[in-house]
């Protein structure tokens, strides 16, 4: 079976005006079609630019990015992959249905094609009466519906998303990590999904990597024994089994000791 992402001995060194910074150093890491991977660690230890190396938005340094058995700038000419945003990043002079049909206009699908496509992700992110609004006219958790429903308006097997849901308030952050686990599970996409926060890591994934600073490696993958992610439902919040998974990602993010938390993540 061909992975949905495969990356092997990637190193990324970015040049800056002080000098070289190694944002990550021989990095490997895969991940299955289907499957709900998250990245942690502290501020600066390379998760977003293994995101983006991902999506080819960088390029690395040495090693190789694969995304379905291709290499990364295919995968992105083939539109492969959807990718989500903290910021929504709608255009505020189209609406809803509008700003979802956009990579579907742009890649030249017929108009019949895109309204039924349209109405399908509008139903499936749960917007159906929200079609003709704007994105001003929308709470932030609309708003990032909208962001996600256009992110799999291609049909993507894989769902890149940096720090979704940070900007939301709690009790929408947590409804719409649900949300999100329910339309993974309907399309069948594989996410990679960048997060401060442990419990959103522990709650989402099926595996959470742990990754350290000062280059950025992958410190330890740790397997969520949750059941699979398409079954989670909110209760699983207050089950001990959750607290345990919290503790093994905190500790792996200590090299094994319970200490405290590094800076840059969080305990909520
Ligand atoms: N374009 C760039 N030029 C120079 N250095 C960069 C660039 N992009 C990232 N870096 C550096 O690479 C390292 C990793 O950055 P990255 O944004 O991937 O970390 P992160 O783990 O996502 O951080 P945060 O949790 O704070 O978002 C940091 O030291 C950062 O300063």
């Amino acid at each position: 079976m061909t992975n949905a992402v495969s990356v092997t001995g990637v190193d990324k060194v970015f040049e800056s005006t002080n000098g070289q910074v190694v944002a990550l150093s021989e990095v490997d890491l895969t991940v299955a079609p289907g499957e709900f991977v998250s990245l942690i660690g502290p501020s600066g230890c390379g998760k977003s630019t293994l995101l983006r190396l991902i999506a080819d938005l960088e390029s690395p340094t040495a090693g190789t990015v694969e995304v379905f058995g291709t290499s990364a700038p295919q995968a992105r000419l083939d539109q492969r992959y959807g990718i989500a945003f903290q910021q929504a990043g709608l255009l505020p002079w189209r609406t809803v249905s509008a700003n979802i049909a956009l990579p579907l206009e742009l890649s030249g699908s017929p108009k019949a094609e895109v309204r039924a496509r349209v109405d399908e992700l509008i139903a499936l992110v749960g917007l159906g009466d929200f079609g003709d609004r704007f994105p001003d006219q929308l709470s932030g958790g609309m708003q990032q519906r909208v962001a996600i429903a256009r992110a799999l308006a291609k049909k993507p097997e894989l769902l890149l998303m940096d720090e979704p849901f940070g900007a939301l308030d709690e009790m929408t952050r947590e409804y719409m990590q649900t949300e999100l686990l329910r339309i993974a599970a309907e399309t069948g996409a594989a996410v990679v999904f960048v997060t401060h926060s442990i419990p959103e890591a522990v709650y989402l994934s099926d595996r959470v990597v742990v990754m350290s600073p000062r280059p950025g490696r992958i410190a330890e993958v740790v397997p969520m024994s949750l059941g699979s992610t398409g079954s989670r439902a909110d209760d699983l919040r207050e089950d001990g089994s959750f607290f345990e998974m919290i503790t093994a990602v905190r500790e792996a993010l200590h090299g094994g000791s319970p200490a405290s938390t590094p800076r840059g993540v969080e305990n909520r």
